[in-house]
């Protein structure tokens, strides 16, 4: 687990960290989100020892990162994938990362065909395109087989089948027992990979909840309510209607109502009274791009002048508030469903494929989503054929097979061999 109390990070008058406490647990990925320059890779680096916090502390396991007995077995990092020596192949450099924590050669074989880039180990990473590189990157990170990893943008520059294969990674580290922490930008792939938010802003504590309760906590749910295009007269109708009955109405680009405050049952009953068609009506969930655009917006540095995120925002009627979450149970929505009893549930949320994939090396039961017949000596390989909507389950830490490096922190890998 990663623990900070209180961490604080200073350059001269600059506050860049202020005052974070959170935990970062095992059994699943923790996204770390928050806008450009907000203090997530300050913070990395404070966990990694290779910031010393201001104030407050930070630490691995009970220990700062620098006092951790072997270390590099431990934590395993991605901070910048570029911190490679371009002269050497991708193999000699994982070769000096292994050699440089007893490190068995075999394990560097095995990463990189963990992460795909077998065929090409002996070619100088100088030549490498950005998704070669930040594989790489990974392969340094998962090279000492460690219980905590931490990854800053691990899917920058990757290809469709990159991403889904770093999705499939973290969530199948994560179902092994370990700790996963990783900071994204790309809030569709963080609603896909994560189970846990942390978000910041300007360097302070935004956020420290699950991705569901995040996105109700963040967002107010909506019916989409459409009459007949030809018709619309019935619009207005509708329109009075459902603003009398208290609910709020806002009219989307395509002609459509966007209703919050009533349940879609009772827009269906005030349609139905007053004898208006329907050609649409339903529910609609935000999505956890627009619950961070929502909690974000007041902590963005940059910004250009031209774009104020018109559009990507999901606006609230006048004077409504997001509705505040049920500790523990997500929030309910704005439209709720009636319970069972009473006529059933009008919109089952979507539910995810059962698939398990065989048990990895490990220990770890089965990766949820993974590719049927995938092999069972690799399962960090090979993409699964569709994303899992599921947070993967949490499985009991598996024992740490002593192998492996630290990552990319360990050395400065930015200075020619000679100079090390
Ligand atoms: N060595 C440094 N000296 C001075 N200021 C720094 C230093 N490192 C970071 N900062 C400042 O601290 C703030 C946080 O930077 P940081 O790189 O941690 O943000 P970030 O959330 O990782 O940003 P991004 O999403 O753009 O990568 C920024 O204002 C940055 O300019």
């Amino acid at each position: 687990m990663i623990e900070a109390v209180g961490l604080t990070k200073r350059y001269g008058d600059k506050t860049a960290v202020y005052n974070l406490s959170f935990q970062v647990r095992p059994g699943a990925v923790t996204g770390f989100l928050g806008p450009n320059g907000s203090g997530k890779s300050t913070t990395m680096r404070m966990i990694l020892g290779l910031d010393n916090p201001s104030a407050g502390r930070v630490t691995i396991g009970g220990y700062p990162y620098r006092k951790l007995p072997n270390a590099p077995r431990q934590v395993g990092a991605l901070l910048d994938a570029k911190a490679v020596h371009g002269g050497r192949s991708a193999r000699n450099h994982l070769l000096s990362l292994a050699q440089l924590s007893g490190i068995p050669a075999r394990r560097v074989d095995e990463v990189l065909g963990v992460v795909g880039l077998h065929d090409v180990a002996r070619r100088r990473s100088k030549g490498f395109s950005l998704g070669m590189g930040q594989r790489l990157g990974i392969a340094a990170a998962l090279l000492g087989d460690p219980q905590v990893l931490l990854f800053d943008e691990p899917v920058n520059g990757l290809d469709p089948e990159g991403i889904l294969w770093v999705r499939n990674l973290m969530k199948s580290l994560a179902a092994e027992g370990r700790t996963v922490f990783v900071s994204s930008h790309l809030m569709s792939e963080m609603a896909l990979t994560a189970d846990h938010l942390i978000v910041i802003g300007r360097g302070q504590l935004m956020a420290d909840m699950s991705v569901k309760d995040f996105i109700s906590a963040n967002s107010a749910d909506f019916a989409r309510v459409r009459t007949p295009d030809t018709e619309p007269q019935q619009r207005e109708k509708l329109s009075a209607a459902i603003t009398e009955a208290g609910g709020h109405v806002l009219p989307e680009q395509d002609g459509a109502l966007r209703v919050t405050g009533l349940p879609l049952p009772r827009i269906s009953d005030i349609a139905h009274d007053g004898d208006v068609r329907l050609w649409e009506l339903s529910p609609h969930q935000a999505s956890l791009e627009e619950a961070y655009m929502r909690m974000t917006q007041g902590a963005v540095d940059y910004r250009s002048t031209i774009d104020q995120k018109e559009g990507l925002q999901q606006q609230l009627p006048p004077g409504a508030q997001p509705p505040m979450p049920v500790p523990g149970q997500g929030q309910p929505g704005w439209y709720a469903p009636p319970p069972p009893q009473q006529g059933g549930q009008p919109f089952a949320p979507p539910q995810s494929p059962p698939g398990q994939a065989p048990a990895g090396p490990y220990g770890a039961s089965g990766v949820p989503g993974a590719a049927p017949g995938a092999p069972a000596a690799n399962p960090y390989a090979q993409p699964a054929p569709q994303a899992p909507q599921t947070p993967a389950p949490a499985a009991p830490p598996a024992a740490a097979p002593p192998a492996a490096a630290p990552s990319a922190p360990a050395a400065d890998l930015t200075k020619p061999e000679d100079a090390r």
